[in-house]
């Protein structure tokens, strides 16, 4: 059998830092992970990341969330990773930011997989300070944000490097007030050591009935913005700061003016991430929020943002 953990939280709040840094361990041991991802907004970004980890056996969704594009087309992404890849040893799903965990894990309950899948658990992150500041979302993704939480088999407090300790304890009380069955660990870079989701998801998760408010129809969306020219660093991150808090992710390339090549930009609550990049990328920038469709940055070309919501 081969065990599948999947893995849920909000948009920005630590998921591919554990995907990957679980891959590296999965290799350490001798196993051969393989993973299921799906991606907002037409870039390819995480995937990126994975495939940067070498031969990782990767199928990925784009455009929305497992939930939505429909459970047969992610049963056939299954069917695919197993049938190209008959020495799987565990297979990690990463849903979008957006998605319901149970949505998501319902898609993997086929009865095509009855005998071959060992559903191991729910492992959400969230990240340990929009917990503390959640009544700053709006009503339908505090809700998303809530159902992540409230369905994990293990929680993720991540992020505690942004909170006084005091802080971290307030965050720890509150997840297991909301949560009372899931184990809750706190992290940076939510790096977990491995045979500790093991141990802690030890017994095979059966399909809930739990009734479920569902992920579809909610108010987010994306869209591209295509950098024509080098942008001042100072002024951009004056742009991210100035923006409405209702932009919860960005993620994407942008070319600053005296270097080479576009940086890795990351956005997630208030924090920005740059990262030198050794490949030439397209210079593109994802921006996934609420009543995002006027949202520029002067030397941007905005692409036609995805005014449908992405999820419904
Ligand atoms: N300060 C701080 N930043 C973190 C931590 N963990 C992750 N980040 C940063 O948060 C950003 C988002 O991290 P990811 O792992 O890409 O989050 P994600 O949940 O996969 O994001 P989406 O797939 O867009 O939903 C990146 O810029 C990370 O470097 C942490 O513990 N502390």
């Amino acid at each position: 059998m081969i065990d599948v953990y999947l893995l849920s939280g909000f948009l920005g709040s630590g998921k591919t830092s554990l995907l990957l840094h679980t891959i590296e361990q999965l290799k350490q041991q001798g196993k051969k992970p393989a993973v299921l991802m799906n991606e907002f907004g037409a870039l390819p970004f995480d995937s990126n990341a994975v495939e940067g980890e070498g031969d990782i056996p990767l199928k990925e969704l784009l455009e929305g969330c497992i939930c939505c594009t429909g459970s047969e087309k992610t049963e056939a992404q299954l069917q695919g990773l197993l049938e190209e890849n008959e020495d799987i040893d565990v297979i990690l799903i990463e849903t979008t930011g957006a998605a319901h965990p149970v949505e998501a894990l319902d898609a993997v309950y086929s009865p095509l997989f009855a005998d071959r899948l060992n559903v191991k658990g729910i492992i959400t992150i969230a990240d340990a300070k929009r917990w503390l500041e959640r009544e700053g979302l709006t009503p339908q993704i505090r809700a998303l944000f809530m159902e992540q939480i409230r369905h994990a088999h293990l929680l993720v407090a991540n992020k505690v490097d942004l909170l006084t300790e005091e802080e971290v304890a307030t965050v720890t009380m509150g997840l297991s007030n909301f949560n009372e069955t899931a184990p809750i660990i706190q992290t940076v870079g939510a790096k977990i050591d491995f045979s500790f989701i093991e141990k802690v998801l030890n017994t095979p998760k059966r399909r809930t009935d739990a009734s479920i408010i569902s992920g579809k129809g909610l108010p987010l969306s994306s869209k591209l913005l295509t950098f024509t020219e080098s942008v001042d660093k100072e002024e951009f991150e004056n742009w991210v700061q100035s923006l409405p808090s209702t932009v919860y992710r960005m993620k994407g390339y942008v070319p600053v003016k005296g270097a080479s090549k576009p940086f890795l930009f990351q956005y997630a609550y208030g924090m920005v991430n740059w990262l030198a990049e050794y490949v030439k990328m397209e210079p593109r920038l994802v921006i996934i929020g609420e009543g995002i469709d006027d949202i520029n940055f002067g030397s941007s070309e905005g692409g036609h943002p995805n005014r449908q919501p992405l999820f419904g």
